[in-house]
């Protein structure tokens, strides 16, 4: 991955997790935006409160970066409970799960991150788990091996996956409640900057907080990680204050553009509209046109072009929307195809 690709992918670094901790609101009053899931969540968590009873299992779904663990611990928090941390690819197998459930504490919350790759007879437990509050322990193998049933304690059991359409039914329908995450607008990521600004203690114009925001793709992860490479910017050239010229510049040299695009993305751009008249064009052509891999070009920079109309998928290929041409300050040929431009979820390349 280049070193701009890096700033702008929304997945978690192992390097910054502790950078991203210091960040994370506790409370559901200082998560920023998604109104609606944070409503929706206050009221089941105040319910539950009420009723003196563990809340509904939650489930969480979304693109990287844009809450779910922070969710998760904010429930935690507000049902002023403790918190259990455990994830899918860690659960391989049935064990794996009944051991943590059956030492769980009555209330606690169970945070289980990508769920949707956990094990299948590790699932299976899960649903008498989560329904009936028990779970057979098998012990012993083969002709003699027994079930052992075991009562739970009432625990809430928080999923967060980032593929929802992966969970089978008989999982996503054991949830009490389903939130799932939007991209942020650009003035809900200047509140997530404003806030990152004052724990970091660093001075930042309101147009500078716009500059930032406009480039980090919807997603606080990258919103945050942008604020750190302009003030290690500003340190370095001993700014008191942080103006929206000195953030397009910092972010500028590290090749983030104006729309958040990285130095992959406007390449497969210009590959489209200079090598290909605009298109059509296959993705694996454009991949050797930019010299990467097609699995690349299509999960890295892909999906963000699309999602920002300027690129658009058609059966014939990849091709150019106007707004491309307009981003990177070229004027479009007349005969270049966009207008019979939509999407196509299955196209063939
Ligand atoms: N609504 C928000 N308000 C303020 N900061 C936020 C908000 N959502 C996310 N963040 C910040 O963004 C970072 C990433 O959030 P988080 O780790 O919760 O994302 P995620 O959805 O769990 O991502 P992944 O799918 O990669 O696990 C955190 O450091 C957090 O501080
Ligand atoms: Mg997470």
């Amino acid at each position: 991955m280049s070193d701009s690709t890096k700033l702008t992918h929304a997945g978690s670094e192992p390097e910054e997790r502790a950078l991203e901790a210091a960040l994370r609101p506790r409370n559901l009053d200082d998560f920023v935006g998604q109104s609606r899931v944070r409503q929706q969540l206050g009221l089941v968590l105040e319910a539950a409160k009420i009723r003196e009873r563990s809340a509904d299992h939650v489930l969480l779904s979304g693109p990287p970066g844009l809450g779910k663990t922070t969710l998760s611990m904010i429930i935690a928090a507000e049902m002023n409970a403790p918190l259990r941390i455990s994830s899918g690819p860690a659960i391989q197998h049935a064990g794996d799960l009944a051991a943590i459930l059956s030492s769980l504490t009555e209330g606690e919350v169970l945070f289980l991150d990508e769920i949707h790759r956990m094990s299948r007879p590790a699932e299976e437990m899960l649903y008498m788990a989560m329904e009936d509050f028990r779970v057979d322990i098998v012990v012993g193998k083969g002709a003699g091996a027994t079930a052992i049933p075991l009562d739970l304690p009432p625990f809430t059991l928080v999923g967060a996956t980032t593929r929802a359409g992966l969970l089978p039914g008989p999982l996503r329908d054991r949830f009490g409640f389903t939130g799932h995450l939007e991209f942020y607008t650009v003035q809900e990521l200047e509140l997530v900057l404003r806030r990152s600004a004052m724990m970091l203690d660093l001075r930042v114009t309101s147009a500078a907080f716009t500059e930032i925001a406009g480039r980090s793709r919807g997603t606080p992860r990258i919103a945050n990680r942008l604020l750190r490479r302009v003030r290690d910017w500003a340190l370095v050239h001993k700014l008191e204050e942080i103006d929206d010229q000195s953030a397009a510049a910092a972010l500028d040299m590290y090749e983030v553009d104006a729309r958040g695009l990285d130095r992959l993305d406007r390449s497969v751009l210009e590959a489209l509209c200079l090598k290909f008249g605009g298109g059509p064009v296959g993705l694996s052509t454009l991949a050797i046109a930019v010299g990467e891999e097609t699995e690349t070009v299509e999960t890295v920079a892909e999906p963000y072009l699309v999602r920002e109309g300027l690129m658009g998928r058609t059966p014939r290929g990849r091709i150019a929307m106007p707004s491309a041409w307009q981003h990177l300050g070229l004027a479009m040929p007349k005969d270049a195809i966009f207008a019979s431009a939509q999407s196509y979820e299955n196209d063939e390349d």
